[in-house]
């Protein structure tokens, strides 16, 4: 693969006294949708958040656009470009829709085509635009922390898990909008355990097991062998 945007390159992280990973290697392509996959408890959850600096990696390299930034503190990560949307959402619930939109887009005032866009996919945030996001439901919760990290074109989107705990019409949605976000071309790195979904998006994939990647290849070669997603993951992922 020539040039990713990402490279993780024998990332250790330890969170206590664990040893969670053990020496990652990751490669995101640009422009396309990398699926970060693998049982529970695996470390795909940490490998973000290692890339995001929320923990530190105490080996290894973090090379993004050929830079290390295993050592930067969050707050520069993100200004390098990259948008995260964590696991369990990180929105304001006392603030209201529109007040998260607008803390969201660090660089300026909101663009209004590309709210436009946001309203077009997730039409919730429109209509509750000046309720407070404590007061939404669950997939609306998760749609406006998704929103929140495409407000502004990111030059890498890290998801964690989008679609889980959500009906199958709000996953429906969820996957239109990271379908709508991949043709523009954007860079995206995705945990996602529900596998039609990750079949759906996936370009290429990873599977970790205890801290490290096992399998690095083409979504489609995992997504058509049986034998390969229960070696690897032992799927009993739903949709399967
Ligand atoms: N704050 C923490 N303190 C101690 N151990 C932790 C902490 N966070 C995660 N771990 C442990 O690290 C390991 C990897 O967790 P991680 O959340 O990265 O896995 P995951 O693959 O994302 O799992 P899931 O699919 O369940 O979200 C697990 O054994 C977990 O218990």
């Amino acid at each position: 693969m020539s040039d990713p945007i990402l490279s993780l390159k024998g990332v250790r992280t330890n969170i206590a006294q664990y040893h969670i990973l053990q020496g990652v290697d990751l490669d995101v392509p640009r422009g396309a949708v990398t699926m970060l996959l693998g049982r529970n408890g695996v470390g795909k959850t940490t490998t973000l958040r290692t890339i995001i600096g929320h923990w530190r990696a105490h080996e290894g390299q973090v090379l993004f656009d050929g830079q290390d930034i295993a050592r930067l503190p969050t707050p520069a990560i993100a200004r390098l470009g990259i948008g995260f949307v964590p696991e369990d959402m990180g929105i304001f619930s006392d603030l209201s829709v529109e007040e998260n939109m607008t803390l969201a887009a660090v660089s300026g005032p909101i663009d209004s085509t590309r709210l436009e866009w946001l309203f077009s996919v997730f039409p919730a945030l429109g209509t509750f635009w000046k309720k407070d996001a404590g007061t939404l439901s669950g997939g609306q919760k998760q749609m406006l922390s998704i929103a929140r990290a495409m407000i502004e074109e990111r030059r890498l989107y890290l998801i964690d898990e989008p679609t889980k705990g959500l009906a199958p019409a709000i996953i429906s949605t969820m996957a239109r909008a990271l379908r709508e976000l991949k043709e523009q071309g954007a860079s995206i790195l995705l945990v996602e355990q529900n596998f039609s979904v990750a079949r759906a998006l996936g370009d290429s994939a990873n599977v970790m097991d205890d801290g490290r990647m096992v399998w690095s290849g083409e979504m489609k070669q995992l997504a058509t062998d049986a034998e390969l997603q229960e070696r690897l993951m032992g799927l009993s992922m739903e949709n399967h």
